[in-house]
């Protein structure tokens, strides 16, 4: 049975009359503003080092990243740490770590240093630490490995 559709009553006043040519204008409109407002520039840089890189890999010794660059793998999924100037990506150790996950996803994306030291961690953890090595930060940024930088007894070589 065939239904006959009214049309829209448009005695009411509505706050916000919606007419089909109007409609096509106002995407317009917000398009070009929204183009105006999120200009290219704006945009976040990606970091350097977006492809993925295997932790503990040969390669890593001679990879050099940023502070700004680690500090985009700060998620449970990708978690990078600084310890005695060498980045370390953790992600898969975080449920292994016998001091808990949470407590180094605090360090997620930055120098965990300190907070390692101060641990007490043995040496077999500082071994262990090798297998997670992607990178060095550059020599403008270490606090240890560079002329003149902090000396520690127990750094690893
Ligand atoms: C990122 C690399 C890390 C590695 C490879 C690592 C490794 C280990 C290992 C093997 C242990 C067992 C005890 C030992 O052998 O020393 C341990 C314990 C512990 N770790 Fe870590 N750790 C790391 C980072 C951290 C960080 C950043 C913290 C922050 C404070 C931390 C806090 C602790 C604590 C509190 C314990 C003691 C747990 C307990 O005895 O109940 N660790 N870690």
């Amino acid at each position: 049975m065939a239904t006959v559709q009214s049309s829209p009553d448009m005695s009411l006043a509505s706050p916000l009359p919606v007419k089909q040519e109007a409609s096509e204008i106002d995407i317009m409109a917000l398009t070009m503003a929204a183009l105006r407002l999120v200009s290219p520039w704006s945009v976040e840089k990606k970091p350097k080092w977006s492809t993925k890189i295997v932790p503990g890999a040969p390669e890593a010794r001679d990879r050099i990243l940023t502070l700004a660059e680690i500090s985009h793998h700060d998620t449970r999924d990708d978690c990078w740490v600084v310890i005695y100037d060498r980045v370390y990506d953790i992600s898969t150790f975080l449920y292994e770590h016998p001091g808990g996950d949470e407590i180094m996803l605090e360090y997620a994306g930055r120098d965990a240093s300190t907070a390692f030291r101060s641990s007490g961690h043995s040496k077999m953890a500082l071994k262990a630490l090798d297998r997670f090595l992607v990178g060095e930060l550059p020599m403008h940024e270490r606090m240890y490995r560079r002329p003149g930088g902090i000396r520690l007894s127990d750094m690893p070589e």
